[in-house]
């Protein structure tokens, strides 16, 4: 009990956190914020953190995960980043589980028995806001709490809780009852959605309780934009077809409004002889996670998605297209 208690607080450390994420992630020092708001949230603190696309957020609440007893609750939007995030953190034998509808029956019944056992070795469980907002999972949740195993709850994409935002959904305001049965825990809310209105709304609708409020710059020296008016071109589809065959191959994501153009613009790009595949919410669950997996292992080079893919940030250089402008 008592090397336990002596090995938690050595973790509690700026050196014993670094350790952390030295010796499961590879990566040499913290970035921007991540480390004020990993202490916060250790310290029992609620934060709220603003960090753009691809700034780092996960690590805000995977190293509490290695750093705590007990299981980091992260509430998660999109399927398809769960997902990915699990089967990267199994790979560095972090023990991670997703539940959603796609979830295998097996494997849904093997993670509640882990839940209901005395020492889950679960670190971290990712779920829907749907499934927070059943009767049933928060009952499973605040009987780990009374056991003293919940260590942090991350709302991850947090921006979706407010009606202010542009990706709001309904589910997440319901997350508000998670203060109220789960008191104790600190919850950790991350966006990339700068706008104050939203941020306001996403503090008090999660109930903070004096957060810790941290902001990272969105300056992005790597990324560049670049408007194409599609009213201007002569050949939209070749233009972007040539585009993607001068970029030597790179990943890249091609965003649509509509499911059905994301169909009809893969169909053109594979004539054209780019690999690629449609990713959007018409696609039943077994071929959504072919496509991200052939994605992610490069066997296809171009994604034609709606926003159902979310936004993935992978370590290879990557391209992103949204629809191509038409003159204003
Ligand atoms: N301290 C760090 N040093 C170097 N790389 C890091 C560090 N922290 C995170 N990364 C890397 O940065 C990348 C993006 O991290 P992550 O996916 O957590 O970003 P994010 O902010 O959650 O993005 P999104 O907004 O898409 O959810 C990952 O490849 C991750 O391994």
């Amino acid at each position: 009990m008592e090397t336990t208690v002596r090995s938690e607080k050595q973790l509690y450390g700026d050196d014993g956190l670094v350790n952390l994420l030295r010796q499961h992630f590879g990566h040499s020092e913290f970035r921007g914020k991540q480390l004020e708001a990993i202490e916060a949230v250790l310290s029992g603190r609620d934060c709220f953190c603003l960090m753009p696309t691809g700034g780092g957020k996960s690590m805000c609440y995977q190293i509490p995960a290695l750093a705590k007893s007990g299981i980091v609750l992260v509430i998660s939007p999109l399927i398809a980043l769960m997902e990915n995030q699990v089967a990267t953190l199994k790979e560095k034998g972090i023990t991670a589980e997703y539940l959603s509808s796609t979830q295998i029956p097996h494997v849904k019944e093997k993670i509640y028995g882990e839940l209901d056992s005395g020492k889950p070795s679960l670190r971290l469980l990712y779920v829907t806001p749907e499934l927070v907002a059943t009767a049933g999972f928060m009952s499973k949740i605040t009987k780990l709490y009374t056991r003293g195993l919940l260590n942090l709850i991350a709302v991850d994409e947090a921006h979706c809780v407010s009606t202010w935002g542009h990706d709001f959904r309904p589910s997440y305001r319901k997350l508000s009852s998670l203060r109220n049965h789960l008191p104790d825990v600190p919850i950790l809310a991350l966006t990339a959605t700068a706008v104050p209105k939203v941020q306001k709304d996403v503090i008090e609708s999660l109930c903070l309780q004096n957060p810790l409020v941290l902001k990272t710059s969105f300056n992005r020296p790597n990324i560049f934009y670049e408007v194409r008016y599609k009213d201007l071109l002569d050949d939209a589809y070749s233009d972007l077809s040539n585009l993607l065959k001068s970029s030597g191959g790179v990943c890249s994501i091609i965003y649509c409004l509509e499911r059905t153009k994301c169909d009809d613009l893969s169909a053109h790009l594979s004539k054209a002889g780019i690999s690629c595949a449609a990713y959007h919410a018409g696609l039943n669950n077994k071929v959504r996670s072919a496509v991200l997996n052939d994605w992610i292992s490069s066997k296809i080079q171009v994604v034609v998605a709606t926003v159902a893919f979310g936004f993935l940030t992978p370590t290879e250089p990557i391209r992103i297209l949204s629809p191509a402008c038409s003159k204003p």
